[in-house]
């Protein structure tokens, strides 16, 4: 028998199959990764956009935890659309009480599109119960604008937001550059939990098929630390993966496409 690292994601599901958990999936099997999920609530969505949301009941979404935890050994876990105070909370509950490995905290605010994949009341918990519970956190510009209640402009101020976050209880964080205002570059920084730090620059590819970007970055993440790799070279490598899975895209859908899961990883 083959030997395979196992992870779980705990999110919400795309039916347009570009983002969340249909993303991470297929991340996780260009990984060679074995995926269990957790479904925290689905979503009507297209590459236009999210149409409705239903969340996942309290009692089912413990029903999957105990089943994932009963059976799998999962070595790392991630988290993505969590959509409100209620299933933030629960799902940092239910991770004290099961044993998941590294935590990969992406914390989705706002779809492509714009719409709302997690409210208000739902940001205080995702800073002060599930930040803490980061191997790595993987905000984009305005997660941790939102998280740190500040404006973050410059590169000065990505780094101190960086250290503002590892200051509440993320191990590692990365922080994603896709929405600064650059038309040439992307850069991402990251801060280690042992002080240092990188930058990852990558030319700006002109599209707008982004869909899942930050999913598949955050899943590819999670796949590696179940491998039992570095974070340090896991970052570059994540970073690669996903340029090329935008650059190499595939023409399905109207508005933000999806990206290609296919490319090597
Ligand atoms: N147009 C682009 N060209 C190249 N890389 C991109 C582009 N947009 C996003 N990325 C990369 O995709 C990853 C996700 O970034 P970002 O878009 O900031 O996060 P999110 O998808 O969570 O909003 C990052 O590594 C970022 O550098
Ligand atoms: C169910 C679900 N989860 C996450 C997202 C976010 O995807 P997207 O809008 O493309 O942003 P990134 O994956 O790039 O952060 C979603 N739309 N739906």
């Amino acid at each position: 028998m083959i030997e395979v690292p196992q992870v779980v994601t705990i999110a919400g599901i795309d039916s347009g199959g570009g983002a969340g958990i249909n993303a991470d999936l297929k991340t996780f099997h260009n990984q060679r990764v074995y995926a269990a999920s957790i479904v925290v609530g689905l979503t009507a969505q297209n590459t236009y956009g999210v149409q409705a949301l239903l969340p996942t009941p309290s009692a089912f979404l413990h029903e999957q935890f105990e089943s994932v935890d009963a059976d799998f050994a999962i070595k790392a876990v991630k988290t993505g659309a969590l959509f409100d105070a209620e299933h933030v909370h629960q799902v940092v509950q239910e991770l004290a009480d099961v044993h998941f490995g590294a935590v990969v905290v992406d914390p989705v605010m706002v779809a492509k599109g714009g719409a709302k994949l997690l409210t208000n009341a739902a940001i205080a918990l995702v800073k002060t119960e599930l930040l803490p519970l980061a191997t790595v956190i993987t905000p984009n510009l305005e997660e941790a604008q939102v998280l740190l209640d500040r404006s973050i402009e410059t590169e000065a101020d990505i780094m101190q937001a960086a250290s503002a976050l590892q200051a509440l209880g993320a191990k590692h964080v990365l922080i994603k550059g896709g929405h600064a205002a650059s038309a040439t570059v992307v850069r991402d920084y990251a801060l280690f939990a042992d002080g240092s730090s990188a930058w990852y620059t990558a030319p700006r590819i002109d599209t707008v098929r982004t869909h899942g970007t930050g999913d598949t970055l955050s899943a590819y993440i999670t796949a590696n630390l179940a491998k039992g790799l570095d974070i340090k070279d896991i970052l570059p490598a994540a970073k690669q993966f996903t340029y090329e899975a935008i650059k190499q895209s595939i023409n399905v859908g109207h508005g933000h496409g999806p990206l290609n899961h296919w490319v090597e990883g």
